[in-house]
């Protein structure tokens, strides 16, 4: 497929953080975009600060048992490729088999939080439709709460998380409708790609609800109603 632009690479102050420009065409992003709209509205789950859907094998925070959810939402080509294309190039040691779309209207984000040790840790964000400042916090330093660096991912760009990237700092994005650079947000989706581990490899018994790292209790509810809706499980013990 020819580029209309070829991918440049920057490489941010945190070790393990990496910066891809134009890591998707503009007829990927269209074609993604298209897709994740195409979604019936009782996978997305609605959160007071964003929306959310999510394809692939559940990590253990997730509500569905394996088996069920695949059947439910496998990843689609559009997004599986992505996948495929991040393990082939090397971005990604494990093929991300979890999918997270997060949608952004100006105004919302995401607060600061690590992605944790459900996942191998390797994520990988692609931006979508907007321009946004991605905050990354030292959580070894007493200043752990002002960010030390901020991403700015472009539509397109893929950011690759591994290393102490991924486990020594959180990462979140500031509830505002503009950027630092002064431009108005627009709606921005974005693709978290990573790899689950297997609920047996984390210790786990059963999947349970995938509770959104800045979740409140009322979003919470959300997640679990969306699951219940989708697998037909009641999950009531866990309300
Ligand atoms: O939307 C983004 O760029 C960040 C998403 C994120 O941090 C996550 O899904 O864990
Ligand atoms: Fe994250």
């Amino acid at each position: 497929m020819t580029r209309a632009t070829s991918p440049t690479t920057t490489t941010p102050p945190i070790p393990g953080l990496r910066l891809i420009y134009e890591f998707l065409t503009p007829p990927e992003e269209h074609h993604i975009q298209h897709h994740i709209y195409s979604e019936p509205p009782s996978p997305w789950v609605t959160l007071s600060h964003r929306r959310l859907l999510w394809y692939g094998t559940p990590a253990s925070t997730d509500v569905a048992p394996p088996h069920k959810y695949r059947q439910i939402h496998p990843l689609p080509s559009c997004i599986s490729s992505i996948a495929q294309r991040l393990h082939a190039q090397g971005h990604q040691t494990h093929r991300a088999n979890h999918v997270l779309v997060n949608e952004y209207r100006p105004g919302q984000g995401i607060m600061p939080h690590e992605d944790g040790p459900a996942y191998e840790p390797e994520a990988a964000i692609v931006s979508l439709l907007s321009a946004i400042d991605l905050d990354w916090y030292d959580k070894r330093i007493e200043s752990r709460h002002r960010p030390v660096y901020s991403a700015y991912l472009l539509p397109r760009s893929l950011l690759l998380i591994s290393g102490a990237a991924y486990t020594d700092y959180l990462h979140g994005i500031a509830e505002c409708d503009v950027n630092r650079n002064g431009e108005p947000r627009q709606l921005r989706l974005s693709l978290t790609l990573r790899h689950a581990k297997s609920v047996q490899e984390e210790g786990g018994e059963e999947a349970g609800p995938y509770v959104a790292p800045d979740a409140r209790r009322h979003d919470r509810l959300a997640a679990v109603h969306a699951f219940e809706r989708i697998t037909g499980r009641k999950l009531g013990a866990l309300r």
